[in-house]
């Protein structure tokens, strides 16, 4: 069974502020909420979710008994339990629930802020109270202060990753301490990114086959991402009002790590009864891009597959990409276009199809990705990462143009080129949000698409 073949359902016992905020940045990491504070429903519910989350930010005594009781139920069935102190520097009220629940042991990770850690560090309140959506002084540094609070829980709670948030992340666990920089400081200017972080963390914690250390450093990575390419969008549109909405979109843009490119078709029998099925199949497992690309095809013909294949990806929710022909996605209205260095340039793309549109952009070197992102591209195909027998002339690029496309450009990046899930490593999952892939897909019996699929997408 492949554990990221099902969304995975999170458990919320979360305040009341960001209650919707938080369900929907779950449903845009790839992920399905369920928002009961109904205790009596709880031994029902919990040993069916993969993870909980207790955010305690509306405290009070009763939401406090209800969380205790959700807490028992996720230790007693091993689920991944994330806890948010909120607040818990202000008072002792929510400090000594947070103490507590902490040496109760079950919880698997532990998230806050620096004044929140400090107050779990020293079990004492801090005498100046700077808000609950407080971040991180600028320029502190907290390594030492993660080791320690990792240390004191970590002998009541297996396996416990602690991560403290700010403008720089900084994250313990027993495999050691890293940390993170990024993000924006718009962030702290409206309530409840700290609560949808929660979400993401968990959401990918869950889903990812990977270790889950990595799966959510990923995590904090893109929120970090999602966050900068937001901020930018609002800085052109002067409304703040709108982030919040952006950084959604954002990280649902890099939720979905598969992108599907159809494979050119000899006739139109096998186009018909052989590309469309597969194609459906795919679509069906989840796939958040799908590409026609032909390179020798007359105009009506492409126009006849491009209006089927665009069907299938409206009804599936797939964003739908022409290759190349921005007169062909015009015509048609395809959500956008991918170039490549030889195509048509992304401004040109941009002018004819709207600000709207999609438009994509190969990126072979770091100047060619730093070029893209300075004309607008929405997102980079990078590669190709290994030969291709779909394009044979293009050159696999080695593992240091990627990280140094990845460490310069925020843009979602999806690797390309004899994708296949064997060659698929960690070592490249964690510079990319999916991949781009033809004959790993068209290449495979109908039977075992969905599988394959599958095998891809745990790797993120
Ligand atoms: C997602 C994605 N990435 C890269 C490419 C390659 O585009 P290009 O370099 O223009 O080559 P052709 O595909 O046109 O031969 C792509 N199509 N999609
Ligand atoms: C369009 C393109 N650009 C670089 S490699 C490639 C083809 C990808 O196909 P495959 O997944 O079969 O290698
Ligand atoms: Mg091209």
């Amino acid at each position: 069974m492949y554990l990221a073949s099902k969304k995975p359902i999170i458990h919320f016992l979360t305040n009341y502020v960001t209650m919707q905020d938080v369900a929907n940045m779950c449903i845009a990491s790839g992920g399905r909420p369920i928002m009961s504070d109904a205790s009596m429903e709880f031994e029902e519910i919990i040993p069916k979710v993969d993870g909980v989350v207790i955010n305690i930010g509306t405290a009070d005594q009763l939401r406090f008994d209800k969380m205790d009781h959700a807490h028992r139920i996720a230790k007693a069935h091993n689920k991944i339990l994330l806890l948010d102190p909120v607040g818990c520097n202000a008072s002792r009220f929510r400090l000594d629930y947070c103490i507590q629940s902490l040496k109760n042991g079950g919880i698997s990770i532990l998230k806050c802020n620096a004044h929140e850690a400090k107050a779990l560090l020293n079990e004492e309140i801090s005498p100046t109270f700077v808000g609950v959506d407080s971040q991180t002084v600028m320029g502190e540094q907290h390594h030492e202060l993660v080791r320690n609070l990792w240390k004191k829980f970590e002998v009541y709670n297996l396996e416990l990753i602690v991560i403290i948030t700010g403008a720089t992340d900084y994250i313990a666990s027993s495999k050691g301490a890293w940390e993170l920089t990024g993000g924006s400081v718009l962030q702290q200017r409206i309530t409840g990114t700290g609560c949808m972080l929660n979400s993401l963390i968990i959401t990918r914690a869950c889903a990812s086959s990977m270790d889950r250390h990595e799966a959510i450093l990923k995590a904090l990575d893109c929120m970090n991402r999602s966050s900068q390419m937001a901020a930018k969008w609002i800085v052109h549109q002067q409304r703040l009002g709108l982030y919040k909405q952006q950084l959604l979109d954002e990280v649902a843009k890099r939720s979905a790590p598969i992108y599907l490119i159809t494979q050119e078709t000899v006739d139109e029998q096998t186009f018909l009864y052989s590309c469309m099925p597969k194609t459906k199949l795919a679509l069906q497992s989840g796939v958040g891009y799908l590409q026609y690309r032909v390179k020798d095809k007359a105009w009506e013909e492409k126009l006849r597959e491009s209006r089927q294949l665009q069907a299938l990806a409206r009804e599936y929710g797939t964003t739908f990409i022409i290759n190349d022909d921005v007169r062909l996605a015009k015509e048609i209205g395809a959500d956008g276009v991918h170039l490549g260095i030889q195509d048509i340039s992304i401004r040109e793309a941009r002018l004819e199809l709207g600000p709207n549109a999609v438009v994509g952009a190969t990126a072979k070197t770091i100047q060619q990705a730093r070029c893209a992102a300075k004309n607008g591209a929405d997102y980079l195909g990078v590669g190709a990462l290994f030969s291709s027998p779909t394009k044979k002339d293009a050159l696999p690029m080695d593992l240091t143009t990627l990280q140094s496309i990845y460490n310069h450009i925020s843009l979602p990046l999806y690797g390309i080129g004899g994708i296949t899930p064997n060659l698929l490593t960690q070592e490249y999952t964690k510079y990319l949000d999916g991949v781009a892939m033809v004959s790993t897909i068209y290449q495979e019996k109908n039977e075992n698409i969905t599988k394959k699929i599958h095998q891809i997408r745990e790797n993120f």
